[in-house]
């Protein structure tokens, strides 16, 4: 993780100096990792030291406050001679692989296209891909491309808003393929890059070798289809390059912030051959999908971090898994940098200045906890199905306050326990007029209603 916390230092970094300096200066050095709070930075030699202690020492003790440092500490070491070798600057990579802040390099012009083959970023994979309701369909129709492309559905449209994992899967298709079949040939593109490699094309007079590329794979990914929008020339090439491809039984795999339907200004004969597959959403990742992505995170980067304080971030950020996935990454930059072990206090503080502390929102797990701990039952016996007394009478309760001090819907809630909305209306009724009558009841949910605030009390009271 310590190099995603050099990503951001040289972010800040970037922003703040003259790209000149910043490529003179930033571009050879590398990171050696945060020991004991301090960021330990490699750099060429005894000069370079000296002048790194001198011009920006500041700036980069800043750059750490802006990610949570409170008492920023930054260290200067020579690197051997053979390391010094390995921080050359990477060759430029592709756009779909995430990398660290690249350095500024010259550019060539024209710019090469991509080899389209290298293009899938190694961690968009199935098995890195963590399945929830909200995706399940999505994922179930990509897994089912990936065994029979060509075949399942064609074109799969896959749409949904930004960061929920439409990259992820479609590469996660490219990576199953290319395991499967290596000899095939593999494309992914963004619909901005295919305009420009259309446009470069155009100008050089290739517009065949264009042509050739992409009409010669047998998987064809393009993200962001709606930026087809208002450009007739590309829309064009592209309804022949589909067209080709279709009719060689090809798969052809396509992302969108919408569906065909919504985008504006796109030739009706491009529409329509969208819709001839299958069109499936990715929506926003309930509290235990988005727990769960933290989950599988955090192992991947081998670090411990405690299920409540998963739990607290995943209340924090509900909507945008590249969002999630940056305030686990500031979690750990924070605890990191100032040396302090994960807990619920630190991960507060940490997402304080980017996360709205009065935006978290009770969970429905968080409320079968409290009320199986009140009743000293399981939250497995209240999410069961047993009709004892002592278990009916907290899983009500539990099925009130969820309804009570949460957003859910009565058939999210009956899904969440297994059962339809009219269980959930028929235990939020009870309860209801239980606690008019009921003095004991009444104190039991106040009393559990009171725990739960207080957990977000405890919370805001932290950040
Ligand atoms: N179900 C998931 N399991 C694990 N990681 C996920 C999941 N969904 C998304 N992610 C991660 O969230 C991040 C954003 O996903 P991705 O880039 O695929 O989103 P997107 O929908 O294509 O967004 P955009 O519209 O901005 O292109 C990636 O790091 C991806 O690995």
């Amino acid at each position: 993780m310590s190099q995603e916390i050099w990503s951001d230092v040289l972010t800040y970094v970037r922003n703040n100096i003259s790209e000149v300096e910043y490529h003179t200066w930033f571009a050879p050095v590398k990171t050696l990792g945060v020991r004991e709070g301090s960021l330990v930075i490699g750099v060429r030699n005894s000069f370079a030291q000296e002048w790194f202690r001198k011009h920006y020492l500041g700036l980069l003790e800043d750059a750490l406050r802006s990610l949570g440092a409170e008492n920023p500490q930054v260290s200067f070491e020579v690197l051997p001679a053979v390391q010094e070798a390995m921080i050359m600057p990477e060759a430029s990579s592709s756009p779909a692989v995430a990398t660290p802040t690249p350095p500024p390099q010259p550019r060539p012009k024209p710019v090469p296209a991509p080899e389209l083959s290298k293009v899938l970023n190694p961690k968009y994979t199935f098995e890195n891909f963590v399945v929830g309701p909200n995706n399940n369909l999505a994922h179930a129709a990509a897994l089912a491309v990936a065994e029979s492309p060509g075949k399942a559905y064609n074109p799969l449209f896959i749409y949904g808003d930004v960061g929920l994992g439409k990259t992820h899967l479609m590469h996660a298709v490219g990576h199953y393929l290319a395991e499967k079949y290596p000899e095939k040939r593999i494309a992914y593109v963004s619909t901005e890059t295919f305009t420009n490699e259309l446009i470069n094309s155009i100008r050089d007079d290739r517009t065949t070798q264009f042509r050739d590329r992409y009409r010669s794979v047998d998987l064809l990914l393009v993200d962001d289809i709606q930026f087809l929008a208002r450009k007739e020339r590309t829309q064009e090439e592209f309804f022949h390059t589909f067209n080709a491809l279709y009719e060689n039984h090809k798969q052809i795999i396509l992302s969108s912030d919408r569906p065909p339907k919504d985008i504006q200004t796109l030739e009706g004969r491009l529409r329509s051959r969208f819709e001839w597959g299958l069109i499936t959403d990715i929506q926003s990742p309930e509290f235990e999908t988005r727990v769960a992505i933290l989950k599988m995170n955090a192992e991947q980067a081998n670090i411990n971090i405690p299920q409540e304080v998963l739990e607290l971030i995943a209340r924090q950020v509900n909507t945008n898994i590249r969002e999630l996935e940056g305030a686990l990454m500031r979690v750990v930059a924070f605890s990191s940098l100032n040396n302090v072990p994960f807990s619920r206090t630190v991960a507060s503080k940490a997402l304080s200045n980017v996360f709205a502390p009065q935006e978290v929102q009770v969970e429905m797990p968080e409320v079968v906890r409290a009320a199986a701990q009140l009743f000293e039952v399981t939250t497995e016996q209240i999410k069961g199905t047993g009709r004892a007394r002592d278990i009916v009478v907290p899983r009500q309760i539990a099925m009130y306050l969820i309804r009570e001090m949460t957003e859910h819907s009565l058939p999210e809630i009956g899904q969440f326990f297994g059962r339809d909305h009219s269980t959930v209306m028929h235990a939020v009724n009870k309860v209801t007029e239980g606690i008019k009558r009921d003095e004991e009841l009444a104190a039991q949910v106040s009393r559990l209603r009171r725990h739960l605030e207080g957990l977000h009390e405890a919370e805001a009271g932290n950040a």
